[in-house]
């Protein structure tokens, strides 16, 4: 049935649909008077247009931030927990509309856009707590007479960049910390999900975040402009990215210049692997977990799936039966569980790897196509068998819902398999074993081990990666440190 956006529910609250973007408190437009357009995944009808900001529009935006840091900084951080706190009970009070937004301009069926509008909201609530437990340290010095502690302080103005697939939650798992820590933020929407940024602005400035605190830019063809004046310019003191390895390469070349601090979060190749000695059952749903959420879009997303030899097929059968009962359909409808990909560019990768999987002897057992009858963005929910490690699935990120699955014989076998990858953000294995376990959590090449779940994103674990995944963590009691530096202090000739 085709899609049209008849289907996507009203706002409760229409001012949250802002088509301008937030700088110093107020609502504005591109000095150019430029704009692009946003489009709905499911129906590629036009949702509305943002400002086509360029380095100009930075510049001014940076300028505010650095204005408003030089109060924000000597805020307590009650006060700063306080906001935090609000902005979290706002998102919470608006989470409906915060999800239809989200579900309209990402493609995310409704209920996993609800999910995300918790999660997201939840960092806000994480560093509100967080915020007033900035601690520094005593140390016993080694000079007599001398006395050293240290303090955390803001790093200062920091340029944040998000990615599309967590329209809301990539935002608020940098805002939180970063103004927990006392830091002033311009965030650089993506171009295909801007609104959902947009609106919590809206919420953030009815929390009552001070003018210049927190900026929202937003563009599309410019972004590599918009994007090197973050790296550039030398007010920008701290840089967190959360998208691709190849970007997140380009923009720790541009932060060179200034010696930038850095947050890479970035891509990844999630091994998920599953033991003879494992509940069959709970492996095939917590590979289904990792493996379709949001229709496979996450970057810890189960991408390469190795079954043992002795429970492949049953394996394989299961997970094909689960997989046959999704509806596929645009997020607003009822039953949807799973939506679009983001564009026509995901739907011709997603299948440029099943092609390539199948011209080398895989079987496509399940989708391998797009759906008849929906959308151009629509791509169906594929299991492949008969995996090999020279396959395209095998060696890059999918970032999308094709689930191809690799037999294998021994544990020392699939871990060398595991760690064949330059990226290592999250990887999976189900097993009963207690030995085999801690063997290999700790052989897995990654910064995120799931043992017998297929879910390992909260609020209260750190979340990042190793190898070309990037560094820095975000969420947890370590997600503030990325925004503070510590300084020493020594006091000399003190007499005992
Ligand atoms: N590790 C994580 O936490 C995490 C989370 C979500 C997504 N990702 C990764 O992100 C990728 C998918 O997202 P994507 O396709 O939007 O990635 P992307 O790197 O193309 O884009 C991410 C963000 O960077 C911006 N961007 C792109 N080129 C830029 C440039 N030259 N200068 C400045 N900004 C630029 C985009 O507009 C967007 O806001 C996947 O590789 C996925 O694994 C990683
Ligand atoms: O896609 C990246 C983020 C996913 C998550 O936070 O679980």
């Amino acid at each position: 049935m085709p899609l049209s956006t008849h289907s996507v529910p009203p706002l409760k609250d229409k001012s949250l649909l802002r088509e301008e973007a937030f700088v110093n408190g107020k609502w504005v437009g591109a000095k150019s008077g430029k704009t692009f357009d946003v489009h709905d995944p499911a129906s590629n009808e036009k949702i509305g247009s943002c400002p086509e900001m360029t380095r100009e529009d930075v510049v001014l935006a940076i300028q505010h931030a650095h204005t408003a840091f030089k109060s924000f900084k000597a805020t307590t951080a009650r006060e700063r927990s306080r906001l935090l706190r609000r902005w979290y009970e706002l998102m919470v009070e608006n989470a409906s509309d915060l999800a239809t937004l989200i579900t309209w301009e990402n493609g995310k069926p409704l209920a996993d856009a609800k999910g995300e509008v918790t999660y997201a909201a939840n960092f806000f609530e994480w560093f509100s707590e967080e915020a007033p437990r900035t601690y520094g340290d005593h140390i016993p010095s080694s000079t007599a007479g001398n006395r050293i502690i240290t303090i955390r302080q803001p790093v200062g103005v920091c340029g944040l960049i998000t990615p599309w697939n967590f329209p809301a939650a990539m935002v608020t798992r940098k805002v939180g910390p970063a103004l927990a820590a006392g830091c002033t933020v311009v965030v650089k929407a993506p171009g295909e999900t801007p609104f959902t940024a947009l609106a919590l602005a809206e919420l953030g400035k009815r929390a009552g975040i001070p003018d210049g605190v927190f900026n929202i830019v937003t563009c599309h063809d410019n972004t590599p402009e918009v994007g090197k004046e973050l790296c550039e310019n030398p007010t920008i003191k701290k840089i967190s990215f959360t998208g691709s390895t190849p970007v997140g390469k380009l923009l720790m070349q541009q932060c060179s210049g200034t010696l930038k601090k850095l947050s890479f979060e970035l891509g990844g190749n999630a091994p998920f692997i599953v033991f003879d000695d494992a509940d069959v059952d709970k492996a095939v749903d917590g590979a289904i977990a990792a493996k379709f959420r949001s229709s496979g879009q996450t970057c810890v997303c189960a991408n390469r799936i190795y079954i043992q030899k002795g429970i492949y097929q049953a394996f394989a059968d299961k997970f094909a039966d689960k997989v046959s009962n999704f509806k596929v359909n645009g997020g607003f409808f009822e039953g949807t569980t799973h939506g679009p990909l983001i564009h026509k560019k995901a739907v011709s990768k997603v299948h440029d790897y099943v092609e390539d999987a199948r011209a080398k002897g895989a079987n496509v057992i399940m989708g391998g196509q797009c759906i008849d009858g929906l959308g151009p963005n629509f791509y169906g929910m594929t299991v492949i068998t008969g995996m090999k490690k020279d396959m395209k699935l095998h060696q890059e990120e999918t970032f999308g819902p094709i689930a191809g699955l690799f037999e294998f014989d021994t544990e020392a076998e699939v871990v060398e398999l595991a760690n064949q990858s330059e990226v290592g953000l999250a990887g999976y294995f189900y097993s009963k074993d207690v030995d085999r376990i801690w063997r290999v959590a700790e052989a897995l090449e990654v910064g995120m081990v799931g043992i017998n779940t297929g879910l390992v994103s909260e609020p209260a674990a750190p979340f990042g990666g190793v190898k070309q995944s990037g560094f820095g963590r975000e969420g947890s009691k370590y997600g503030i440190d990325e925004y503070t530096n510590i300084k020493m202090i020594t006091f000399g000739g003190i007499k005992a």
